[in-house]
This record gives C-alpha cells, sequence and structure tokens, in this order.
C-alpha cells in the first residue's frame, strides 16, 4: 500500500471476524500502528494494510466494478453490507456472485420478477439469475450460438438452488406450450425432486449435496 500517513483509513486482519478497519495513527518506517473501530490497537507492516474508501456508500454497490479498491476486504466488506440488507445478489461486471441466504425469500422468484427481467438490458435491474439466464437465452436465439452458464463455489453454497433458478427462467421463457394441463416449465421443475432424491446426499457442509 502507497502513501500510508496517520489518518488514512486501512483494512487489518483480524483472527475473529477476517477484516477490521481502522485508523492509522503512527507510522514507523514499514511499523503501522492502526486504531481499531474495536477500541484494539495494533502495529502491522505496511505490506499488510489495505486502504478503505472512505466515501464507499453504506449499503454497498450492486457492481462491484465500482469499488475503489477491488481488493479482499473491499470485496467481503461490500457483499456484506449489502447481504444485510436481503441484497444477496452483486454483479461484478458480468458475474453474479450469489450470497446463500439460509432462509426462503419467494418474493425474490415469482412469475412477476420473471416478467421484469425478460427482454431487460443486463445490468438495468438488480442484479439477479434471471438476469443472467435472460442474457444467455436472448443471445442464444439472436446469434445461433450454444451458450454456458458456469455455476461455481464451495459445497453448500448455493450452486443447486442457484441452478434451478436459471432453468426456471429458461423454462419460462422457451417452454410455454401446455402438455395435459401442465406447462413445459412445470413437468421441467417437477423433475428436480425425482433427480435429487437418486442423486443428492446429506454432507457436513449441505443436507442436499450433489
Ligand atoms: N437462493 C437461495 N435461497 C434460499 N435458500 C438457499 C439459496 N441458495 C442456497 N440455499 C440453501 O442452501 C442449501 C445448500 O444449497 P445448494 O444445495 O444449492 O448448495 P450447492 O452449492 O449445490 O452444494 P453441493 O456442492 O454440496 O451440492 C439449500 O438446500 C438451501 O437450503
Amino acid at each position: 500500500m502507497t502513501s500510508l500517513a496517520v489518518g488514512s483509513l486501512v483494512w487489518v486482519e483480524d483472527p475473529d471476524i477476517a477484516w477490521i478497519d481502522g485508523e492509522v495513527v503512527q507510522v514507523n518506517g514499514e511499523d503501522i500502528k492502526v486504531l481499531c473501530t474495536s477500541g484494539k490497537t495494533v502495529v502491522v507492516k505496511a505490506s499488510n494494510l489495505y486502504p478503505k474508501d472512505a466515501e464507499a456508500p453504506p449499503c454497498g454497490v450492486d457492481d462491484m466494478t465500482k469499488l475503489a479498491y477491488l481488493h479482499e476486504p473491499g470485496v467481503l466488506q461490500n457483499l456484506r453490507s449489502r447481504y444485510d440488507m436481503n441484497e444477496i445478489y452483486t454483479y461484478t461486471g458480468n458475474i453474479l456472485i450469489a450470497v446463500n441466504p439460509f432462509r426462503k425469500l419467494p418474493h425474490l422468484y415469482d412469475s412477476h420478477m420473471m416478467a421484469q427481467y425478460k427482454g431487460a438490458a443486463f445490468g438495468e435491474l438488480s442484479p439477479h439469475p434471471f438476469a443472467v439466464a435472460d442474457a444467455a437465452y436472448r443471445l442464444m436465439i439472436n446469434e445461433g450460438i450454444s451458450q454456458s452458464i458456469l455455476v461455481s463455489g464451495e459445497s453448500g453454497a448455493g450452486k443447486t438452488e442457484s441452478t434451478k433458478l436459471l432453468m426456471q427462467y429458461l423454462a419460462y421463457m422457451g417452454g410455454r406450450a401446455a402438455a395435459e394441463g401442465r406447462t413445459v416449465e412445470q413437468q421441467v421443475l417437477e423433475s428436480n425432486p425425482v433427480l435429487e432424491a437418486f442423486g443428492n446426499a446429506k454432507t457436513v457442509r449441505n443436507n442436499n449435496s450433489r
């Protein structure tokens, strides 16, 4: 980190909460004394400090490319600010980051939401898996090229749930014709529990691991 002066706002690694913010109170060569917001004072090497953006909005930003500093504490702070307001999705450019809410948020995924994302320009509405699915669907239709959506994360992160949402949206867009009173969308989504019953198992990180 460059230009460390007394009064600079910084992030310091913390053994309990990963990162804590504080203010530089003394500079002694490479050794920097920081008064953390917890009230604790620590002495840290300058190379282990990260600048904190004093002007970052308290409610976070919906696309992390808007952050002044795209380092680990900055990214985690932004995701946390948004999560605290029940905003579980955040973009980094055209990548969607999902933070597992571990509770049901049905208002985020109803048919009204799907209708809103239909044809909306990417980035115009709040970050959402429906926006990613819509962009892929439109590229497939308009360019006639196969599309892939990569869903990655550790066990229990929410890959299966996110994939189901992507499937839900693609089935909504592509399968309107009703057969035997049920739409293709319903039929595709109803096959999920059967596949999960045979293909999933409980692990220490996830009750419904694939
Ligand atoms: N968007 C969400 N809304 C509500 N609950 C969620 C959401 N995403 C994940 N969860 C919860 O977290 C649990 C684990 O998520 P999920 O099965 O999708 O993880 P995974 O990344 O596929 O894990 P694994 O790699 O072990 O299969 C879900 O059973 C669900 O309870």
